[in-house]
């Protein structure tokens, strides 16, 4: 073991096996993690040579075979409960997606969704036995965002009761979806439903496209893999092209809306209901923000403490870089960003599988803030881990654009989460779309309530434009900052309201107003949403006992809310003594970052990085990676220049 890993753990001032257990939910909760985790962990069938000494077919024949492995194992191990099944699967793909991700992720829980109970009859057991491999295939070539202009087409005729599937245009070649391009038979096919001479707009169906015996593409069907991305070597994202494919009239999926045999329509209570599956990925993809960015602060933190570097006194022996404030100041804000998201992760899953409990029940009226929170915290967490990863790269040095580090695997695999299951900014601007209603709400007086209360609470406070406001904050109090941050919300949220107002005065259309107020309504979305993390990470902590927990965790909130002050100063009133108590709070966190970092309990497989290593014998490790690159399997290459060398 690194001597100065070693004593970096000897400095903490809390037990990490108590952190563990709060993050995971209980002691018990660990211990079952750990047990499912080195299933994998001690299992020959998953030790395989380093992905990036593969090619990409190599990589996605792998990826294949290890999903096959994986279901085959964990029925023969029982495991069936979904969080477990996630533990041992994320421990088995370690950084890398599968060309079954889809099939999880967008098929399974659309027919869970949106079947009715006789459908689910069908196509569950199919789907459940991997009979039916599916993917979500929603976007075209020439749309991702504006889903009410797809143009895939699907019109009934009653005189088969059949739908027929239709990809008129070039622009209307689906485009994207993961697993599409070799692994999937079926596909839920979200298309423009035409019955009896109508349009009534996006419905999801499930289309066949390759047959179930011999996998080869069914008649109509034009399907295969998009071409290598930035990542996702794994994932065959996929092209598919309908010409006149039939289906029966029971493959639409019907648990809102229905066609009867006629061909007459019934309409569903709202029509996003469509949208579901989208709103359930963006709540999940909050937990997958925390996850990447704890495991980029887990590489660049150990890597900082056993790295040492420069000179910080002449004559001195060379410091752990963990010891420079510039260190310090890029990589303790992203954990404590990570902890917040760890919370706010735990909070969406929890606030999503509740309301979609009442809409179960036939309640609706919680769907709207579902989405609005879910767009929201899906855009404002993963833009800020995005970002953070690539600061977590930079600060290991040359050695962390080696992909032994991992962090190169964790970037390029994270980064699409920004653009996919709704590009950020869109997303910002529906959770925007959402705040000026509640704000417009608000000021005629109507009481509202969730994360949006505060707009009351405003308007209550002073009758004034809140705008005009003196922010006082005590930086050391967090209850003070997080008043600082809905202040800052609300004030923001007014701004972009009055800005529309401003527009539609000059007489110009709504649309026009909204597209001229873009920038105020972001700002105005990322505010609440920065609120929100800060109020939840507060609200974390008081539910701590442990009083060395509680300690090191407040002052990680407190970074956090004080440097995102700092990001922001234009919006707070710039108050001097912060960057004082931010350097204050970095000595601070400084003995118990390794701790920190250990508490997220990443096991090293599970890291899959040489500088990231527990142990902290980065430079050993990573002479071992190097030796078993393919390069330098062989000195025939070096043979090949020798011979060139020679001609000249
Ligand atoms: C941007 C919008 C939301 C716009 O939708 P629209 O029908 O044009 O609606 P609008 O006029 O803006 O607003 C009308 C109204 O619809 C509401 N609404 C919009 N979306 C939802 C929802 N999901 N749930 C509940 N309500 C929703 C809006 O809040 C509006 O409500 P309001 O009228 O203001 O009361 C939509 O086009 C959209 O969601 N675009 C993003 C498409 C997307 O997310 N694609 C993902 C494809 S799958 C994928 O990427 C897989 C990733 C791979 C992986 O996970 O591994
Ligand atoms: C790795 C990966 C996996 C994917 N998997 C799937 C899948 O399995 N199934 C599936 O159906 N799709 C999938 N997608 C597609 C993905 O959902 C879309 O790419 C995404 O929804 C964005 O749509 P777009 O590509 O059309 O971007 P665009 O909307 O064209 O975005 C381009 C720019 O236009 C801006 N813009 C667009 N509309 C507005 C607006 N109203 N106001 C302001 N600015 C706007 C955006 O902000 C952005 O800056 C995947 C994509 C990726 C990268």
């Amino acid at each position: 073991m690194n001597p100065d890993i070693c004593r970096e753990r000897e400095n903490a001032t809390f037990n990490t096996e108590t952190l563990t257990n709060m993050l995971d939910g209980s002691a018990e909760k660990t211990r079952r993690r750990r047990e499912i985790e080195s299933l994998v962990i001690n299992d020959p069938d998953f030790q395989h040579d380093d992905p990036n000494f593969m090619s990409r077919s190599e990589r996605y024949d792998a990826a294949v075979k290890k999903s096959s492995q994986m279901i085959m194992k964990l029925r023969d191990y029982g495991i069936s409960d979904p969080e477990e099944i996630y533990f041992y699967k994320r421990t088995a793909r370690r950084t890398f997606h599968e060309a079954f991700g889809l099939h999880y992720t967008m098929f399974l829980p659309t027919l869970y969704s949106q079947c009715t109970p006789e459908q689910q009859k069908k196509w569950l057991p199919l789907a459940e036995n991997f009979k039916a491999l599916g993917t979500y295939a929603q976007t075209e070539l020439g749309h991702g965002t504006h889903i009410r202009k797809l143009e895939t087409t699907a019109t009934y005729d009653p005189s088969t009761q059949e739908f027929v599937l239709n990809c008129p245009t070039v622009s209307s070649i689906k485009w994207w979806p993961g697993g599409l391009g070799k692994t999937s038979n079926h596909a839920i096919v979200l298309a423009q439903l035409y019955t009896l001479g109508k349009c009534h707009g996006l419905h999801a169906f499930i289309v066949p496209i390759r047959c179930m015996k011999t996998h080869q593409p069914l008649p109509g069907v034009t399907v295969g893999d998009i071409g290598p991305k930035f990542g996702f070597e794994e994932v065959d994202n996929g092209y598919l092209k309908l010409e006149n494919v039939r289906i029966p009239r029971e493959n639409m999926l019907m648990k809102y809306a229905q066609v009867e045999p006629d061909g007459s329509y019934l309409k569903p209570p709202s029509d996003k209901l469509t949208y579901g599956t989208m709103v359930f990925i963006r709540a999940m993809i909050v937990g997958e923000s925390a996850r990447a960015l704890s495991k980029s602060c887990t590489i660049a933190i150990r890597y900082s403490a056993v790295r040492h570097q420069s000179e910080l006194r002449p004559g001195e022996p060379e410091p752990q870089i963990l010891d420079y404030q510039a260190q310090q100041y890029k990589l303790f804000p992203l954990l404590a960003a990570a902890y917040a998201f760890t919370f706010v992760g735990q909070y969406m899953s929890d606030t999503y599988h509740r309301i979609t409990g009442h809409i179960n029940q036939g309640d609706f009226s919680q769907l709207p803030e579902l989405h609005a929170l879910a767009a929201g915290l899906k855009a404002f967490t993963t833009w800020t881990a995005n970002a953070g990863i690539e600061v977590c790269r930079m600060a290991c040095g040359g050695h962390g654009y080696l992909c032994c580090s991992g962090l190169p695997d964790i970037y390029v695999t994270f980064t699409p989460t920004c653009t996919y299951e709704g590009e950020n900014t869109v997303m910002m601007l529906q959770t925007a779309r959402f705040l000026v209603k509640c704000y417009r709400q608000a000021r005629e007086g109507q009481q509202l309530s969730g994360t949006v209360s505060y707009l009351n609470e405003q308007q209550r406070l002073q009758p004034q434009p809140v705008s005009s406001r003196p922010t006082v904050v005590n930086i050391n109090d967090l209850a003070s900052l997080v008043e600082a941050y809905k202040l800052r919300a609300a004030k923001l949220v007014e701004v972009a309201a009055k800005s529309l107002q401003g527009e539609l005065q000059r007489s110009i259309s709504q649309e026009d107003a909204w597209n001229n107020s873009s920038i105020e309504l972001v700002r105005a979305s990322d505010a609440h949403c920065h609120y929100v993390v800060v109020e939840l990470f507060a609200a974390k902590l008081s539910e701590i006992s442990d009083t060395a927990v509680h300690s090191v965790l407040n002052t990680l909130a407190l970074l956090y809310a004080l440097h995102g002050i700092t990001l922001n100063s234009g919006d707070f009133l710039q108050l001097s003594q912060i960057t004082q108590r931010i350097k204050a709070l970095l000595v601070e966190i400084r003995p118990n970052a390794v701790a920190l970092v250990d508490s997220f309990d990443y096991n090293d497989e599970m890291l899959n990085s040489v500088l990231g290593r527990y142990d902290g014998n980065v430079y050993e490790s990573m002479f071992e990676w190097a030796k078993r690159s393919p390069l330098n399997r062989t000195e025939v290459r070096s043979f090949i220049i020798f011979n060139i060398i020679q001609k000249k």
